[in-house]
């Protein structure tokens, strides 16, 4: 049997900070903010989900590496799972209403999606080194 679905979520690091994505879509989250990522298809790997993703969703390429912190089950059962990476280009926001680099300190400036908000901590430690 297939294994719950699972949606990656991409931690790019530079300079100390962590870049977020402002949702554009569906309503209910648009304004929101995210990790870049999403759905893993069918047969594909997860970090090369991770790769598609940033590349159609902030048309840069980035280098997919191990994962950060617990999988955390959504509503509905799939698993977000984080997978920390790195990147030289400069990401745009293609499907988003925004992008922003943010450091530990701005952290809890934005609106999180309720899961990304569990994993706060688990960010901060991931930006700080420990994790
Ligand atoms: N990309 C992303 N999705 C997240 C995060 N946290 C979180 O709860 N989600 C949820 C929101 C959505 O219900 C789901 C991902 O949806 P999505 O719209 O980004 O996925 P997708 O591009 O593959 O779109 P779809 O074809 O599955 O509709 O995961 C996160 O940090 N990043």
């Amino acid at each position: 049997m297939a294994g719950a679905a699972v949606i990656v979520g991409t931690a790019i690091l530079r300079d100390g900070r962590i870049l977020a994505q402002q949702r554009a879509f569906p309503a209910d989250v648009a304004g929101m903010w995210e990790l870049p990522g999403g759905r893993v298809e069918p047969g594909e790997s997860d970090r090369a989900a991770v790769a598609r993703e940033c590349r159609e969703e902030l048309g840069i390429e980035v280098s997919p590496g191990a994962a950060v912190g617990p999988d955390i089950v959504l509503p509905g059962g799939k698993l977000l799972r984080i997978y920390q990476a790195t990147t030289d280009a400069d990401p745009v926001a293609v499907e988003h209403k925004a992008v922003r680099w943010l450091s530990q300190d701005e952290l809890d400036d934005v609106e999180w999606l309720p899961a990304d908000r569990i994993l706060l901590p688990v960010f901060r430690d991931h930006m700080s080194g420990r994790a």
